[in-house]
């Protein structure tokens, strides 16, 4: 099965993350793309989505998921078939929207469809962990899995 890394970004770190997963996943071959630039009728039963995105503003998407957001919500795609695990990736210092990006996505794939595969992650940039030490663990063990 076909690994394919999606992922939104403001200001390039969900972007160098996805880059560090498909390098560590590099015997898989993996496609990494800017959510600006997929399109929900791409979606493919063959292929295992892995979503990295960042929060940005009040809680929001960032700027790069939301061409991609406005898209799912014009066309209410059907992703049944589809699967999916969220990486979100926010501060901890925005307690009252902590991580909402991830979850926002989660729920709107879900809510077209999609299956949720293991839970959510939620890295926080004022914790302790790079992202790295929680990403490459977390894509090893949904391999282990046997996702893909
Ligand atoms: C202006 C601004 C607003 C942010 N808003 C949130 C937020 O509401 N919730 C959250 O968990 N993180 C928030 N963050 C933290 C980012 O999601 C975090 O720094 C992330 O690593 C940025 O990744 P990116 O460079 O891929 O966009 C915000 C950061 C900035 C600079």
């Amino acid at each position: 099965m076909q690994i394919h890394i999606l992922y939104g970004t403001e200001t390039g770190n969900a972007e160098m993350l996805a880059e560090d997963i498909s390098d560590h996943l590099s015997e898989h071959a993996p496609e990494v793309t800017n959510l600006e630039d997929f399109d929900p009728a791409d979606f493919d039963t063959g292929t295992f989505y892995l979503v990295v995105t960042s929060t940005y503003g009040d809680g929001e998407l960032p700027a790069s998921a939301q061409p991609f957001a406005e898209k799912m919500a014009s066309q209410a795609p059907d992703l049944s078939g589809i699967r999916f695990a969220v990486f979100g990736m926010g501060d901890s210092e925005y307690p009252e929207t902590f991580n909402f990006g991830g979850k926002r996505l989660e729920e709107m794939l879900t809510g077209a469809g999609a299956e949720l595969v293991g839970e959510r992650v939620t890295h926080d940039a004022s914790g302790s962990d790079m992202a790295d030490d929680l990403a490459l663990p977390w894509v090893d063990a949904l391999l282990a899995e046997g996702v893909a």
